[in-house]
């Protein structure tokens, strides 16, 4: 079945997970990982980490059975019980009421599945199998960690959105700003993938962060 990439900003979003097993302990790394501050568990039995997490006050655990009244005023479930009909109704139950909601047994239709990520600063890389091979998925994550993981590309990410933000203030025509904005993440690309200096030290070449900062420097002493 056909799905559709979103990325969802979870902060001050309550979210619960049903369940408190070694996927449930994954499910809550990645809503941690994701922003989650406002993270619940409902389980009868919880990990080790799981409580590690919440004595660091990362999450909360409630050590109960699952009811109904749990998904009150819940932005996101993901129903993560080793008992597949407790997840289907409790997915039944979140989608009358229009939660977002995951089913990690797969035993109900989900509204949304979860990808493996890999994240790099502000980028985000994500794979998905459709729900046909989790594992694939697995595998493909650790390739994409070896390729894009050591803090370049995050470097590149810092960069871009630096000099993004200046072109917004100090350039007006879009195309131009989009003419430079391509330029200058194909250089960096081409840095963070060529891996032969450290990502803090200086750039090859001319630094676009630099030249527009110079340039409105020098427009602003013009017009005085
Ligand atoms: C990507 C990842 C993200 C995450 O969960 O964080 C993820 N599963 C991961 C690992 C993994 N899961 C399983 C194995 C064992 C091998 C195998 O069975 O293949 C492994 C691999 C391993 O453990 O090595 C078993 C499994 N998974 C699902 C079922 C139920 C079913 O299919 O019906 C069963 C059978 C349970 C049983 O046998 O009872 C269902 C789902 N798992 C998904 C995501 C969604 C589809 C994603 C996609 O297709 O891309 C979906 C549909 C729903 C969801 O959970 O969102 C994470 C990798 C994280 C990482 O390493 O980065
Ligand atoms: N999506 C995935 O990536 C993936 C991977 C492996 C397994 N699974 C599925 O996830 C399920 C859970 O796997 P696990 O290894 O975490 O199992 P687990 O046995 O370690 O944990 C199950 C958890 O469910 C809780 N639970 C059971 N009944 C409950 C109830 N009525 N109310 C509240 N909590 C209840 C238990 O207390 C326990 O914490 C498996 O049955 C399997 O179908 C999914």
């Amino acid at each position: 079945m056909a799905v559709y990439p979103a990325m969802l900003r979870l902060a001050g979003r309550r979210c619960l997970i049903v369940g408190g097993g070694t996927v449930a302990e994954r499910k809550a790394d990645g809503l941690l990982a994701g922003g989650a501050d406002r993270l619940e568990l409902v389980g009868l039995s919880f990990t080790p980490r799981l409580q590690e997490l919440a004595r660091q006050g990362r999450l909360e655990l409630r050590l109960r059975e699952y009811r109904g009244s749990d998904l009150d005023g819940v932005f996101l479930i993901v129903a993560a019980t080793d008992d597949a009909s407790l997840n289907a109704r409790i997915g039944q139950e979140a989608e009358r009421q229009g939660r977002l909601f995951n089913d990690a047994s797969g035993s109900a239709p989900s509204s949304f599945e979860t990808a493996a990520a890999v994240r790099e600063g502000s980028l985000l890389l994500a794979v998905h199998a459709g729900g046909e091979a989790p594992a694939l998925a697995a595998v493909l994550r650790s390739e994409l960690e070896l390729r894009y993981g050591g803090g370049r590309y995050a470097e590149a990410a810092r960069r871009m959105g630096e000099l993004r933000r200046m072109l917004l203030e100090q350039e007006p025509d879009a195309a131009v700003r989009r003419e430079r904005l391509r330029r200058e993440a194909r250089r960096l690309a081409d840095w963070a993938a060529a891996g032969d200096s450290p990502p803090d030290g200086p750039l090859a070449g001319e630094d676009e962060a630099a030249a527009v900062e110079a340039e409105a420097i020098k427009r602003r002493q013009q017009s005085t």
